[in-house]
């Protein structure tokens, strides 16, 4: 019952916003600029932003300046500008947020660094790897860097405290397999952004969280897309897009990971699954009893239930199946599973040595975009961050996809 009431109060205070800190004096504000009035604004910037003592939102711009002036009256953002570009030549931001759609990301980040700006990045950053590296290894982002410019690609789910417990759990040198499934319902239409092959639509491109938690797990880049089954849109919609994709993986030493994810699914089978990321080790000897010649070994196996947004809710169940052996000759004397699920709404409660205030209620955007400060101030971070080489192995990792699959890689409307 306390946990079902912790629960429904922790929603009412995501929904509502909860505490809205004073603001820092006007030099210390970080002023950011919308590109767009994009549907996911309000909740990966304009909230976290109200929640964030050193930031603040001062523009919008859209394509169509009523929408803009719309959006900034109900969001009440006190600049609405006549186009991107008069937003990021503004003197009045520091930072541009880029919920634009994939194929005009590498566009308009370039046009922010150029102007000096600091930019968060929707995912996935860009249209394919080659853009990637354009836009992460080129000059402008140099440049930029030594003034001390900001970029991040915006993967929020690797900021919050719920997966830093989780990774916590996992012993990387002895993982053998990552599953990552991402089934949701059709939230989204056929017109949407996500299935247009000219805005560098498709779902491996929209769902590439799975090849992020994959890259995040093993720390390393795949050798090889081994397999890569898709279900793709029909016409006269646009076949070069996938609602549906299935995917296996060979790393290193030859480990393997399995990534799915569906724009096309039911709620049952959402419901039913709820984003699972199932991480399987190879058994390792812990314990070595000299005197009785034993050893005992451990095989540990843990699964996080929505990775993605675990404020909301999450589960990580670990099972650890001990077996102990004979040195010589390698007997099984006895067997046992140990089973235990932890949580970690706060840092607290994940209890992994982070030492910083949160709240329950804050959404994994609050989280990035705490990250984001941190970074532009000078300050440590609590070690999260997804830098330009993460950024560049995400795209290679779709594109290996896309091109097993079949499907073109996608291209942005500049490149
Ligand atoms: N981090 C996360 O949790 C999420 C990230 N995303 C990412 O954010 C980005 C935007 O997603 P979402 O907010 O759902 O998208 P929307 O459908 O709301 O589109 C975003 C904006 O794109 C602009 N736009 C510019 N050119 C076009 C065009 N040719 N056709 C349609 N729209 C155009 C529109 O701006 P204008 O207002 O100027 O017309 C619109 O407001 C994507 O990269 C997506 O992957 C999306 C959802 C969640
Ligand atoms: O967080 C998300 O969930 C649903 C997706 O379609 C969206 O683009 C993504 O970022």
């Amino acid at each position: 019952m306390t946990s079902l009431i912790s629960l429904l109060n922790r929603w009412r205070l995501m929904a509502t916003g909860g505490h809205q800190p004073p603001k820092a004096p006007a030099n210390q504000l970080i002023r950011f600029g919308i590109l767009g009035a994009a549907n996911i604004a309000p909740l990966a910037i304009i909230t976290p932003a109200a929640q964030h003592p050193e930031v603040t939102i001062t523009a919008v711009a859209a394509r169509d300046r009523a929408k803009a002036e719309k959006f900034a009256k109900k969001h009440k953002i006190p600049i609405v500008l006549n186009s991107y570009q008069e937003l990021i030549e503004s003197d009045q931001v520091d930072a541009v947020y880029i919920p634009l759609p994939n194929g005009l990301h590498l566009e308009w980040a370039l046009e922010c660094l150029k102007k000096g700006k600091h930019v968060l990045l929707e995912k996935p950053s860009v249209g394919n790897e080659e853009e990637a590296r354009r836009l992460f290894g080129g000059e402008e982002v140099k440049a930029a860097a030594e003034k001390g410019v900001v970029m991040l690609e915006a993967f929020h789910y690797r900021f919050q405290p719920a997966w830093a417990l989780f990774l916590s759990l996992l012993d990387r040198t002895n993982i053998v397999d990552v599953n990552v499934n991402i089934i949701l319902p059709q939230l989204f239409p056929d017109n949407d952004i996500r299935f247009d092959y000219n805005l560098a639509g498709g779902a491996m491109m929209d769902l590439t969280y799975t090849n992020s938690v994959v890259r995040a797990i093993y720390g390393t880049e795949p050798e090889e897309c081994t397999s890569c089954e898709v279900q793709t849109m029909k016409p006269p919609l646009d076949e070069r897009c996938d609602h549906t994709f299935s995917t296996t993986w060979r790393f290193p030493g030859g480990a393997t990971a399995t990534t799915m994810g569906t724009h096309r699914g039911s709620w049952i089978e959402h419901l039913k699954t709820n984003l699972p990321v199932t991480v399987t080790h190879r058994a390792v000897v812990i314990e070595t009893n000299e005197e009785k010649g034993e050893e005992t070994l451990r095989k540990r196996k843990v699964t996080m239930r929505n990775f993605m947004m675990a404020m909301i809710w999450h589960r990580i169940d670990i099972e650890d199946e001990f077996v102990v052996r004979k040195k010589e000759g390698g007997e099984e004397v006895r067997r046992w599973t140990v089973k235990e699920s932890r949580k970690g709404y706060t840092w607290e409660e994940a209890n992994i040595g982070v030492d910083r205030k949160c709240e329950t209620y804050w959404l994994t955007y609050k989280y990035q975009l705490d990250a984001f400060v941190d970074r532009i101030k000078g300050r440590e971070g609590t070690g999260a961050w997804v830098d330009g080489e993460d950024s560049i192995g995400q795209m290679r990792m779709i594109d290996m996809a896309y091109r097993k699959s079949g499907l073109p890689t996608r291209v942005s409307k500049t490149s």
